[in-house]
């Protein structure tokens, strides 16, 4: 189920006076089951570029294979994909409009044509493997709280069994804890479904902790696409994008500075807690004494 966008151009109201280039040849390949995240400065292009992804904007200049077959070809059935290739937006709790939340949740499948008992266990098993309560199947989405708003949102997408889940700033609103939850429980559907997630957000922390591949979209273009890890050691490139590496990135070259022998590209605070530790244990630190060691 690999997506590719080759050679992608996409202009906002071209030839107006309001033109805009959002994206500037993407070129793009994401096989089969990875964890990818999407990060960039705000206007970088990255809500434009996931909407190619599922065809939901046909590009000015350029193709979107799915396996293989160009999904603008006149016969192609881009209702199936966005069947596929679920995207939750910005906000989703927005978007929840029936009485209950079981019923919300099997809007989707129901609208691919499943029927209300299939479509009920699909979104029983989407709602409890986001975290969302059984006790609460029967509420109205209007009396839930933010985080359990977001989880319903999502359940809805992932009811209809997406091969592969584009989220868009899902945590947006949330306090931390809320926002763990939701990732953890993102990262737990990666492992137990196996599908390709594409997340997009704002916080290098998260990335750093959650995804395999990172994406960084600048100016509507690929600036970096590696491992979070390879991403931050250009932290430099980042910052003068807008952007910045980790605080854990910083912390760490600070101390190599010091003189501590630490692997600066540690990207996250477990990482950088062991590497640390080991190498105040090299140095022989006299911090260590206090039983501290792991
Ligand atoms: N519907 C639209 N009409 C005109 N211009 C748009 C439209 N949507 C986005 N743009 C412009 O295209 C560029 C890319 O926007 P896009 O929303 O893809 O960026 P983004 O990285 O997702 O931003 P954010 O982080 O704020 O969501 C920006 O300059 C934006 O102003």
């Amino acid at each position: 189920m690999s997506i590719e966008l080759k050679n992608i151009t996409y202009t906002y109201s071209p030839g107006t006076a309001y033109e805009i280039h959002a994206l500037k040849d993407i070129n793009l390949e994401i096989p089969d089951g990875q964890f990818i995240g999407v990060i960039g400065h705000t206007g970088s292009g990255k809500s434009t570029l996931i909407q190619h992804l599922n065809a939901l904007i046909r590009p000015t200049s350029g193709s979107v294979l799915y396996n293989g077959e160009d999904v603008w070809e006149e016969k192609y059935d881009r209702r199936k994909l966005r069947s596929q290739v679920g995207l939750v937006f910005q906000y989703p709790e927005h978007q929840l409009f029936e009485s209950d939340v079981l019923s919300d949740v099997c809007f989707g499948p129901m609208n691919q044509g499943m029927s209300r008992e299939e479509a009920e266990a699909e979104a029983k098993k989407a709602l409890l493997q986001v975290g969302f309560k059984e006790k609460n199947f029967s509420k109205s989405p209007f009396e839930l709280s933010g985080g359990q708003k977001k989880r319903v949102a999502i359940a809805g997408v992932l009811a209809m069994n997406p091969k592969i889940l584009i989220l868009d700033e899902p945590t947006a609103g949330l306090d931390p804890k809320g926002r763990d939850e939701i990732l953890d429980q993102i990262s737990e559907l990666h492992k137990a479904r196996g599908i390709t997630i594409i997340l997009v957000s704002h916080s290098m922390e998260d990335v750093a902790k959650y995804v395999e591949r990172l994406i960084v979209v600048n100016r509507g273009q690929i600036a970096f696409d590696d491992t979070p890890r390879e991403v931050f050691s250009h932290y430099q490139e980042l910052e003068a994008m807008g952007l910045a590496a980790p605080q854990i990135t910083y912390i760490m070259h600070a101390l190599k500075q010091k003189g501590l022998k630490v692997d600066p590209n540690a990207t996250t605070v477990e990482e950088a807690r062991d590497d640390i530790l080991r190498a105040l244990k090299e140095a022989g630190s006299p911090l260590l004494k206090g039983g501290n060691e792991k």
